[in-house]
């Protein structure tokens, strides 16, 4: 079976999380796919759900086992990506109860059967809790989490190498979220990182929260980003991919790539409008590529002939193929499909 983090922490391309923080995710149906374009995963924070119209204003929420599973099942309809299923506690910056391990175990266990992917389980939970989901977890992915939030850990200190010994013994997947205190906090997680990719092969998740964290997100392997069409970021400092993207071409990550639409005779009306919609669609995604306009016939590697974009199939798809060729990422014709029709009509 593919896994979308194992297959690209192998291949070491970055794995883009979409923490979802709607209390029903219901609300999002129209605007999740855009919110998808670029990344790989959903995170479910399954303790900011509620049925209750309006944001949560509770200091902790239970949300009742019928009401997850729904939800699952509506973002499982709603979108193909996998999801990880997390429940973040009140002392680990989300909203389920410290003391509700019970609760948290039914819902864990609700999850597997749902099909989840991956499911975050806390290395604080009791022995029990992370005794019975290893042993049921099927074919779900434990991601081994451990959060801080005093801003006193050091990526360098023996007492987190001793919580990332915990998550390390029960984890398929590790994450380490830890409050950035200054910037040199990232250079040492960087250090961190590239430490433990000489001695181990299991997908690392780290990342440094806060605005001091905030270099974490653009370059750690695995990184949760955030979108403006989310209610609000799940931790503060995350970034959303756009901005990734931008950050990561001004420091060097992200070369910009020039790309060119040809037309047959007569066609360079439509050559032009398919290349102002690439452009629009690297815009979404704050990709520093450029698409112009390349004259007539005459495919080079860096284009492609816009007869070869209309042959056959929906435009749409066509669009998407091409722009996932151009840029590695899943391209935001949906969002563009006005414009594609406004601007070939
Ligand atoms: O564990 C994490 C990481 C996180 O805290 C962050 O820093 O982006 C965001 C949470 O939603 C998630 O569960």
């Amino acid at each position: 079976m593919p896994d979308i983090i194992f297959d690209n922490f192998a291949a070491k391309k970055q794995t883009f999380i979409i923490p979802l923080t709607f209390t029903d995710i219901t609300a999002a149906k129209d605007v999740i796919t855009r919110i998808g374009y670029g990344g790989d995963i959903w995170e479910l924070r399954v303790d900011l759900l509620s049925p209750a119209p309006g944001p949560l204003t509770t200091a902790t929420n239970l949300p009742s086992p019928d009401y997850v599973e729904a939800q699952i099942k509506a973002l499982q309809r709603m979108s193909d990506l996998p999801i990880l299923f997390t429940i973040r506690t009140k002392s680990q910056g989300g909203k389920f109860p410290d003391d509700a391990a019970k609760e948290a175990l039914e819902l864990m266990l609700l999850a597997v059967s749902c099909g989840i992917q991956y499911i975050d389980v806390e290395v604080e939970w009791p022995q029990s809790l992370l005794g019975e989901i290893t042993e049921k977890k099927g074919s779900t992915k434990v991601v081994a989490s451990y959060h801080s939030w005093t801003g006193n850990i050091r990526w360098t200190s023996e007492e987190l190498q001793k919580r990332f010994e915990s998550a390390n013994k029960f984890g398929d997947i590790i994450k380490l979220s830890i409050l950035s205190a200054t910037l040199e906090d990232c250079f040492e997680l960087g250090l961190f990182v590239r430490d433990y990719n000489t001695k181990f092969s299991k997908p690392l998740l780290a990342v440094g929260m806060g605005a001091h964290g905030q270099l974490s997100r653009i370059t750690s392997p695995i990184s949760l980003v955030t979108h403006p069409l989310i209610p609000f970021p799940s931790a503060p400092g995350q970034l959303s991919l756009a901005q990734v993207h931008q950050a990561q071409h001004l420091m060097g990550m992200l070369p910009r790539r020039e790309f060119n639409v040809f037309g047959e005779k007569g066609e360079s009306a439509k050559a032009a409008a398919v290349a102002a919609v690439f452009q629009q669609g690297f815009q979404e995604l704050g990709l520093p590529h450029v698409c112009q306009l390349g004259g007539e016939s005459g495919a080079s590697a860096s284009g492609f002939d816009v007869a070869n974009l209309f042959a056959g199939g929906r435009v749409e798809d066509a669009f998407d193929k091409q722009f996932s060729a151009w840029t590695g990422r899943q391209a935001p014709s949906l969002v563009l499909s006005d414009a594609w029709k406004r601007s070939l009509e």
